[in-house]
């Protein structure tokens, strides 16, 4: 690990332009001083649950929205985001019977890499939206104006989003039997329902044969769910980082898991430094253009102890470029001895415009990427370790098809996103239960069985 300042030293991309660097430095002085969001004892018991997906023992389900805002923090909308979650979660643990480890896009996620610093509309040139966390979606001057007051509002809408999550998911809400009750649901009311009955009623047949074995579905951890989000503003994240009287270690304790961003993993610069200075459980995304020195020194320089649960490559390349990109990465990190937990972003490589203008992607697209994810390790006998999607419990219309189909001209009835299009709740059972047929026609290799000693 190195020195918790390091990254200062190093260039950093994709940070805002603060115009006022005193308004800032009072600012993050102010965050310095309040508590942590989460626990590092969090952290290390998400690691442990992540090194379990690296052995094959665990699959693991992390989603929320491209970007948070904060006029979305309402007990609904978190409510309904957790829940399509939850229910994801339910039929993934059939179909895998592993674990799923459930962690969300969700209490952090402000602040947005672009592929532009501007925005030209018309004769108007603004700097472009980076989040919430920085500036205002509306396209003024003084809403675009990047302002450190919001760091703090990142803080509290991170905290009362937690707040509530935490009260969700241990006042009764994970519970398995209502979890299924919404598939059943969601089954019900499908226009391809149909489809997914049988595999319902497996579900139910055996919950009740769990209950008529006397035990209590309710006891089976499904209630467990972690927090993560892009560590892109260091100002931001160095602010949340305390050391831990138990270790003294340092963690970034504004998120259990955070991950380092495609367009900010270089080597020499100033985000891989930042997180190879915390213990948290970390992610790096990886497009089709990484190379194998950049996968080399990213485990070298992120894992060195090769432990595993503490390297997550999330790989985002595009349906048409997962099957022959990610083999070869596999291999490269099987040849450096390390556990990566190996995820499938199925979203980033398939964006397209529509021409409305809309940013969207299709459904088909995305589960073709996660099919192309599961032959990809087949292939090879290593384990395909989860999946991360951008989605909402909403009824939005961003991405196109679906069994509740959305057109190309459908989208602008409800597009709502602050950034990239989200799987809406219906498309994101439809993605579950769809993964989940993948695992029934053994499409994907069978995993080994969690050995009783190590059950959570
Ligand atoms: O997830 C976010 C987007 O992929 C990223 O911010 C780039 O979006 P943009 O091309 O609209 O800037
Ligand atoms: C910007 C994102 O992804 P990537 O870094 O893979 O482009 C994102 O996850 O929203
Ligand atoms: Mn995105």
């Amino acid at each position: 690990m190195t020195d918790v300042d390091s990254w200062r030293l190093l260039p950093a991309a994709q940070q805002p332009d603060w115009p006022d660097p005193d308004a800032l430095k009072g600012v993050l002085e102010e965050l310095a001083s309040y508590p942590p969001l989460v626990f590092a004892g969090e952290c290390d018991q998400l690691r442990e649950r992540i090194a379990r997906v690296a052995k094959g023992e665990a699959f693991l389900l992390q989603g929320g929205d491209c970007a948070e805002t904060f006029d979305a923090i309402t007990a609904d909308q978190v409510r309904d985001k957790v829940k399509t979650l939850l229910q994801m979660g339910a039929v993934l643990t059939y179909a895998t019977s592993v674990p799923v480890v459930k962690i969300g896009r969700i209490a952090g996620q402000y602040s947005k890499p672009r592929s532009r610093p501007i925005e030209v509309r018309g004769d108007l040139t603004l700097p472009v939206y980076r989040g919430d966390a920085v500036n205002g979606q509306e396209f003024t001057a003084e809403a675009r104006r990047p302002d450190p007051e919001r760091l703090k509002r990142m803080y509290h809408a991170s905290a009362s989003t937690l707040n509530l999550i935490r009260a969700f998911v241990t006042g009764g809400y994970g519970d398995l039997r209502q979890v299924h009750e919404w598939n059943r649901d969601f089954v019900n009311n499908s226009p391809i329902g149909a489809r997914y009955e049988a595999l319902a009623r497996d579900i139910d047949r055996a919950l009740t044969f769990l209950a008529a074995c006397g035990a209590d579905p309710g006891e089976f951890h499904l209630a467990e769910f972690y927090s993560s989000h892009e560590a892109l503003l260091l100002d931001y994240e160095a602010a949340l980082t305390r050391t831990d009287s138990r270790t003294g270690h340092a963690y970034d304790v504004s998120g259990h898991m955070v991950w380092i961003g495609e367009r900010t993993r270089q080597l020499d610069h100033a985000h891989v430094e930042f997180a190879a200075s915390v213990r948290n459980p970390v992610a790096v995304k990886l497009g089709p253009s990484v190379t194998r020195d950049e996968v080399l020194a990213l485990i070298d320089r992120l894992d060195p102890a090769r432990e595993a649960g503490r390297l997550s490559f999330i790989t985002r390349m595009g349906r048409d470029k997962v099957r022959d990109v990610l083999p070869s990465l596999i291999e490269i990190a099987a040849e450096a001895e390390a556990p990566i937990a190996w995820i499938c972003d199925p979203m980033h490589g398939n964006t397209f415009e529509a021409a409305s203008g809309h940013k969207t992607r299709h459904f088909d697209d995305v589960l073709d990427e996660v099919t192309g994810f599961f032959e990809a390790h087949r292939g090879l006998g290593s384990h395909p370790g989860g999946i991360h999607i951008e989605l909402t419990g909403d009824d939005v219309t961003e991405c196109v098809g679906g069994g509740h189909p959305i057109g190309l001209t459908d989208l602008h009835r409800r597009y709502q996103t602050a950034c990239d299009p989200r799987l809406n709740r219906y498309q994101a059972l439809d993605l579950a239960f769809q993964v989940a047929e993948l695992y029934a026609d053994r499409a994907v290799p069978a995993i080994p069985r969690p050995r009783i000693a190590q059950a959570a």
